[in-house]
């Protein structure tokens, strides 16, 4: 396949995420970017756009650094999608929102900074694993990167204190998977604020790794 086709599908690819976050309300107004891995760039969504607007032809490339290299500015998270990108060779795809149950749990006092959530199903454990809260910085502030990347090394997705989450994938589907799941797990986690809640035990935890769920 051509670099050329390899890029224009993984702008369709891009555009067909955005929508469909927007579009079933998991980031509103001009909230929200994503970004692919390019060979040695990354693709990612122009700053202050909407995810429910946004055109292929809009997109942004950034070198690993996050630096800009062409079209419009890009996000202004781009360093942050860079920086999990670094620090994970293995993953390919990176997504933030602004979803509204993780965002209400990034404003929460007495939050573990090491685990914001707690595993209470199977597939919170499987998809997201250990959540670390990171300090409050204004969006697009840099000095959030040394923390990001190093909480990246050995964590798919963090929480951003009162801002949101961010995760990445092998692929733009399995950190769609994987922010869709930590959004409806922060949503059982307010429900069940106040009533008798029991979590996965750390060994119940440790099987679904064992058996590479
Ligand atoms: O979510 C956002 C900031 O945290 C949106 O910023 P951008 O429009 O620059 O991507
Ligand atoms: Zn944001």
């Amino acid at each position: 396949m051509s670099r050329a086709t390899n890029r224009d599908e993984q702008r369709a690819e891009i555009i067909a995420a955005a929508r469909s976050l927007f579009q079933r309300g998991l980031t509103h107004g001009s909230t929200g970017n994503l970004s692919v891995r390019v060979g040695e760039h990354l693709l990612v969504t122009p700053t202050g756009s909407s995810l429910g607007t946004v055109e292929a032809d809009e997109l942004s490339l950034i070198d690993a650094a996050g630096a800009h290299v062409s079209g419009p500015r890009p996000s202004k998270e781009a360093f942050l999608h860079a920086a999990m990108l670094r620090a994970r060779p293995e993953a390919n795809a990176v997504v933030h929102t602004h979803s509204t149950y993780a965002a209400a749990v990034s404003c929460l006092d007495g939050l573990d900074p090491e685990d914001a959530l707690p595993p209470l199903t199977a597939y919170f454990a499987m998809r997201v694993g250990r959540l670390p809260l990171l300090p409050y910085f204004a969006p697009g502030d840099q000095v959030l990167e040394p923390a990001a990347e190093e909480a990246a090394r050995t964590h798919a997705a963090l929480l951003l204190s009162n801002h949101g989450p961010i995760v990445a994938g092998t692929s733009l589907g399995a950190a769609l998977d994987a922010i869709e799941e930590l959004e409806e797990t922060a949503k059982l986690f307010l429900l069940l604020r106040g009533l008798p809640t029991r979590p996965l035990t750390p060994e119940q935890v440790r099987a679904l790794a064992r058996h590479g769920k």
